[in-house]
């Protein structure tokens, strides 16, 4: 059945317009989106396309003057095996913090059990802040990583999934044996993902060298081809921390800097995410512009494990696309919204360090958690805003429902610009009362 969504809609054109408007926007029985009529009435507009009546419902907000529909949020970057240790991260560092909170957590997952359960929560947690996109990484096991795609198709949440690479330098209770078991391990996961979607229409594998320290030249060589001969994404780490930075050139001395490693293995491409750049150089950062790469930026995990605060006014200057990544465990939220909010603060940061262009406007945030991240993912021709011919994946925002923690008083009622930063800066998950992922609906609770 097609459906007409009519109420305020609000999303980006471009990183620095958000448009909001009210809307009817006709959804056919694919998902996809066939027309956007503004300042139109739901029928007019059906009328207008040659819809019959009775061959279309019409879904509209209960209070039209404290609601909107807004993109499904795109996570660049999760680990979704880490989930159970958001907010645990004391006063540790990267290297240290894989070691005493993360590695021990994700060897679990060699146990299918553990896997299914913690992954299915996982899903729905983040479906219940609005994920609609999120590119994970898993662990080493191709069991419990092939569960992580069964239970993303299933929910009908978009999704990469990383088995996670790592064969140098890691635990002995967790790595690859080799390099040879590692590239079996990898084709395994990549198999089952064609299996069970064989266009990856939801759910996608992506190469995953976990970060340069933990892959041998060998790895990250075979993973640069199978990027190359099969158009697979990747997605790794770069430039996190310092003393992670030092470590790398040290085992790498043959590349004159991190990103520098990368590429000469060809993991920079233009389906390529790297999360943090924090630390880039002008060089590295140009290079990662030219090769089309995008960057998840981590805001909240950065701050947590005190890794230092990503330019991402410079490197959008730059032409590089940049996205929004919660980095669950790093990171202690699995909300797009609250990492949007991180984002925008730890901007601020910046610029009271240096110079005002730091700044990031909530437009610009919003434009990262959205049509960035799509931009990012590869996926702008698809989702990212509304526009014809991309898919409805949408939350249905309301700020004066039953148990919303954000107050709205008589005078803001029908001011959507300001209802929007009142949902970035106090908002959360019962803000969304409906939620569609490719027309479908996904989560949310009838209001
Ligand atoms: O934020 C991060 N999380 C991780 O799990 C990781 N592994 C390597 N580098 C990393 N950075
Ligand atoms: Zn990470």
């Amino acid at each position: 059945m097609s459906t007409v969504y009519f109420g305020t809609i609000v999303h980006s054109l471009s990183q620095t317009e958000l448009e909001i408007v009210e809307a009817a926007v006709g959804v056919d029985s694919e998902g996809t989106i066939v027309f956007v009529e503004h300042n139109t009435a739901a029928d007019e507009a059906a009328k207008k396309h040659g819809w019959a009546e009775g061959e279309y419902s019409v879904v509209a907000p209960v209070d039209q003057a404290t609601s909107f529909f807004f993109p499904g949020f795109v996570d660049t970057h999760i680990h979704a095996s880490q989930y159970p240790n958001v907010g645990l991260f004391g006063k540790t560092t990267l290297l240290d913090w894989l070691n005493t909170y993360t590695f021990p957590l994700e060897s679990s997952f060699k146990d299918p059990a553990v896997a299914k359960s913690i992954y299915s929560r996982v899903i729905a947690r983040t479906l219940g802040h609005g994920t609609s996109t999120a590119a994970y990484y898993a662990t080493v096991h191709v069991e419990g990583t092939s569960i992580l795609a069964d239970l993303a198709l299933e929910a009908g949440q978009r999704a990469f999934i990383g088995r996670c690479c790592m064969d140098a330098n890691s635990p002995d209770y967790y790595c690859d044996e080799s390099l040879e078991a590692a590239q079996d391990a990898t084709r395994a996961v990549i198999a089952h993902v064609r299996k069970i979607d064989p266009a990856f229409e939801t759910v996608s594998p992506i190469l995953t060298p976990r970060f340069a320290i933990s892959c041998s030249r060998e790895l990250m060589a075979w993973l640069g081809q199978v990027a190359a001969e099969e158009h697979l994404p990747v997605q790794t780490h770069i430039s996190e921390n310092k003393l992670e930075i030092e470590t790398t050139l040290k085992l790498h001395p043959y590349a004159d800097s991190y990103a520098g490693v990368y590429d000469t293995f060809g993991l920079l491409t233009n389906r390529t995410i790297l999360a943090h750049a924090v630390h880039l150089s002008d060089d590295e950062r140009d290079l990662v512009a030219k090769r089309g790469c995008g960057v998840a930026h981590c805001p909240a995990s950065n701050s947590a494990l005190t890794s230092g605060e990503t330019r991402v006014k410079w490197l959008l200057d730059a032409g590089v696309k940049v996205g929004l990544g919660t980095d669950v465990s790093g990171g202690f939220t699995p909300s797009i919204l609250h990492t949007a909010r991180q984002a925008l603060l730890v901007s601020r940061h910046l610029a009271m360090k240096g110079e005002e262009t730091h700044k990031l406007s909530i437009d610009e945030v919003l434009y990262l958690s959205t049509l960035g991240g799509a931009e990012v993912c590869g996926l702008d021709s698809k989702v990212g805003n509304f526009v014809v011919g991309k898919k409805w994946d949408a939350q249905l925002v309301a700020l004066d429902n039953k148990n919303s923690p954000v107050d709205i008083f008589d005078w803001e009622r029908g001011k959507h610009e300001d209802l929007v930063a009142k949902w970035l800066f106090n908002g959360d998950d019962r803000n969304l009362t409906k939620f569609w992922i490719n027309g479908r609906l996904v989560a949310g609770t009838e209001f």
